[in-house]
C-alpha cells in the first residue's frame, strides 16, 4: 500500500485526477469505478477541468457505480445513480450508455447483486476504483465487520452512516434509507488499482486503522493491504493519526518521478 500525503482536498483532487487522466491516454475505454459522498468531488472537478481544456478525452470512459441506496427511485436526487450523473457523467461528457450500476429497485435485490457483479467481470473488470472511508472505516457501504471477501449484495446501515448521510437528505435521517446494495470487498478487491481519498480530521482514527492497524473486517477498508497495487491519498487531517507519517512523506518524495501513483 502507497499512502501519499498531500496538502490539502485540492491537491488530493488533482494528485489522482491526473493517474485517471494517465490512465486514460493509455485506455480510452477504461472502466472508472466512482464513489459518492463529498470526499471525491475534488477529483471530480480536477478531471472535468482537464477534459474542458482538452488535456485528457474522457468520451470513451465507462463509469461503474460503487454501493446505491435500496429503494430510492433512480430519478430521486440523492440516489447515487443521480448524484453520479450529474457530479461524474454530465462533466465528463460520458454519456448513461457508458455506465453500469446496481439496481436498487429491483424486486429481487440478491439477483440484482449478482447481475451487476457478472457485469462487472464481463465488462472485463475495474480499471482504477477510487474510494472514500467512512468514519468507522467502511468502503463502498461495507459496514465492519462485512466479510472481507464479500461479493455484491445488500447490507443494512450502522446509525452512524444514517446520521453521517442526513445531510444529504435536508438533515433529516428518517428519509435516509436503511438498505444499500454495495460491491462487496472481494467485488472491490478485484479492481486493478484502488485509490482511496480521505480528508479532515473526521477521517483520521479510520485512516490510522486502516493504514497501520490489522488486516481486520472490524475496519473494512483495512482489506486494502490484501491488495498489491493500493493507493491512499491523504490530507494532513486525515493523516494526523499515521505514526509512520514521516515515512511516508519521505517515500513519496524520493519516488521516480516517472512511477505515478
Ligand atoms: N457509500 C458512501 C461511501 O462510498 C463514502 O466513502 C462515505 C464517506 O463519505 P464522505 O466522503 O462524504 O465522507 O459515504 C458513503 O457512506
Amino acid at each position: 500500500m502507497e499512502v501519499v500525503i498531500v496538502p490539502d482536498a485540492k491537491a488530493g483532487g488533482e494528485l489522482i485526477a491526473e493517474a485517471m487522466a494517465q490512465l486514460l491516454r493509455r485506455k480510452p475505454d477504461a472502466l472508472l469505478g466512482v464513489a459518492t459522498g463529498s470526499t471525491p468531488l475534488p477529483i471530480y472537478e480536477a478531471l472535468a477541468a482537464k477534459v474542458r481544456t482538452g488535456a485528457v478525452d474522457a468520451s470513451r470512459a465507462r463509469i461503474a457505480q460503487l454501493d446505491e441506496y435500496v429503494g430510492l427511485p433512480a430519478e430521486h436526487p440523492e440516489s447515487y445513480r443521480s448524484v453520479l450523473r450529474r457530479e461524474v457523467l454530465e462533466p465528463l461528457g460520458i454519456g448513461m450508455s457508458a455506465f453500469m450500476g446496481p439496481d436498487g429497485t429491483a424486486a429481487d435485490v440478491q439477483a440484482a447483486c449478482e447481475a451487476y457483479d457478472a457485469a462487472l467481470a464481463e465488462a472485463g473488470g475495474v480499471d482504477l476504483q477510487l474510494l472514500g472511508i467512512g468514519t468507522d472505516g467502511h468502503i463502498g457501504f461495507n459496514e465492519p465487520c462485512s466479510s472481507l471477501a464479500s461479493r455484491t449484495r445488500i447490507k443494512t446501515l450502522t446509525e452512524q452512516t444514517r446520521v453521517d448521510n442526513a445531510r444529504f437528505f435536508d438533515g433529516d435521517i428518517s428519509q435516509v434509507p436503511h438498505h444499500v446494495i454495495t460491491q462487496g470487498i472481494g467485488t472491490i478487491l478485484e479492481a486493478r488499482h484502488l485509490v482511496l481519498l480521505a480528508t479532515g480530521e473526521g477521517k483520521a482514527d479510520a485512516v490510522a486503522a486502516t493504514v497501520e492497524g490489522p488486516v481486520a473486517a472490524v475496519c473494512p477498508a483495512s482489506a486494502l493491504q490484501l491488495h498489491p497495487h493500493a493507493t491512499v491519498v491523504v490530507d494532513e487531517g486525515a493523516a494526523s493519526k499515521l505514526k509512520l507519517a514521516d515515512y511516508f512523506r519521505h517515500t513519496y518524495a524520493n519516488k521516480p518521478d516517472w512511477q505515478g501513483i
